[in-house]
């Protein structure tokens, strides 16, 4: 039995503390609201973000970043990208030397366009260890003990090893890799794609459509995320085709729906109201089309999302700009 401690109270941080608290460890999952922590204490349930699935004994809700930190040397961080920065800088001062981190964030830091291990190496050092946990994985279907793999990622293989048996159970598989990096942009990319699937699917483009915008999307992914460090078989696996495909297909994804809602032609802020929660691809869009541009390469899908989003352009002229592009050989523009 080990201690572990997930911060961010929403639907990811809750499922991750479902999973690793039927596995029988001991958990806190602290979250940023006393008010909302206090109504998971008093439900034994996330009524607001993972409604349906009681608590077990062995994991505690917290309000207290110190408390929480204390509670354990393993660290899960599970809040958004855009608060990753300060929420690091905010439990700083609460580390142990024993402290190790993992965080379960899909996205990069918008002002630097920096992966998330970078903004650990910046914040809390290199020496802490770390590791990143992605992979197709719906926080429903997690808590709903669906059968479900992801891979957790770390330089350092024997912390990735120690998480990956935190999770692991009969229903959940967790592989190990050594490639932070590969993974980091699969989790972040396949959510401006899930984006691009969306309007198509709201555009009513239908099956082929969205079959070859997944197979466009992924030498996408891979052409970045190789030019940026990456390996090719991380692409090819969970945390990358795996969870693209899942976000593209499947309207459980957030980013999906919001794609979904703007090929409709429905007002962006109805579509991020009724989804009430994060959608991580809207400013990952931002972050991926900005360091494809520095680094001259080729996303044209991104590109049109990234259109669509911040430069008004109708998501049917966006398709026709992706349909009209000059042909040319499939492998090599890969
Ligand atoms: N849901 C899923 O199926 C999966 C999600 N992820 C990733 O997990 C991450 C979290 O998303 P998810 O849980 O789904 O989002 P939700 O919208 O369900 O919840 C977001 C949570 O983050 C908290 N939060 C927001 N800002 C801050 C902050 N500044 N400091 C601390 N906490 C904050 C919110 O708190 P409050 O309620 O107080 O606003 C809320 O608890 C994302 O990067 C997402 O891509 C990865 C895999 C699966
Ligand atoms: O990352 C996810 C599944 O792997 C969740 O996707 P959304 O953020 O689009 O809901």
């Amino acid at each position: 039995m080990t201690a572990v401690s997930v911060f961010g109270a929403g639907s990811w941080g809750t499922a991750l503390a479902l999973l690793m608290a039927r596995n029988g460890h001991s958990v806190a999952l602290w979250g940023r609201q006393p008010e909302h922590i206090a109504k998971l204490a008093a439900a034994r349930c996330n009524e607001r973000y993972l409604p349906g699935f009681n608590f077990p004994d062995n994991l505690r809700v917290l309000a207290d970043l110190a408390e929480a930190v204390r509670f354990a040397e393993v660290l899960i961080v599970a809040v958004p990208s855009h608060a990753f920065r300060s929420f690091l800088t905010n439990l700083t001062p609460h580390l142990s030397p024993k402290s190790k981190i993992a965080w379960a964030t899909k996205g990069l830091e918008l002002q630097s366009g920096k992966l998330l291990h970078q903004v650990i190496e910046d914040v809390l050092g290199p020496e802490i260890p770390a590791a990143v946990l992605s992979g197709p994985s719906f926080a429903r279907d997690l808590a709903a003990n669906l059968p479900t793999a992801v891979t957790v990622a770390s330089r350092r293989i024997g912390f990735a090893k120690m998480l990956a048996g935190l999770l692991h159970n009969n229903r959940f598989r967790a592989y190990t890799t050594d490639d932070i990096i590969g993974v980091q942009l699969g989790g972040a990319t396949k959510n401006v794609l899930a984006i691009a699937a969306g309007v198509a699917d709201g555009l009513g483009f239908g099956a082929n459509s969205r079959a070859a915008l997944i197979t466009r999307g992924l030498a996408e992914m891979m052409r970045l995320g190789l030019a940026m460090g990456g390996k090719p078989e991380t692409f090819m696996g969970l945390a990358g085709v795996g969870d693209l495909i899942l976000t593209c297909t499947d309207n459980q994804s957030r980013n999906r729906r919001f794609g979904l809602g703007l090929g409709k032609g429905l007002p962006r802020d109805q579509i991020v109201a009724e989804i009430g929660q994060e959608i991580e691809g809207i400013v990952t869009t931002k972050v991926i089309h900005q360091l494809a541009q520095n680094l001259g390469i080729e996303m044209p899908i991104t590109e049109q999302t990234y259109k669509i989003l911040y430069e008004n352009l109708a998501p049917l002229d966006a398709v026709n700009n992706l349909l009209l592009r000059e042909q040319k050989s499939e492998t090599l523009a890969c």
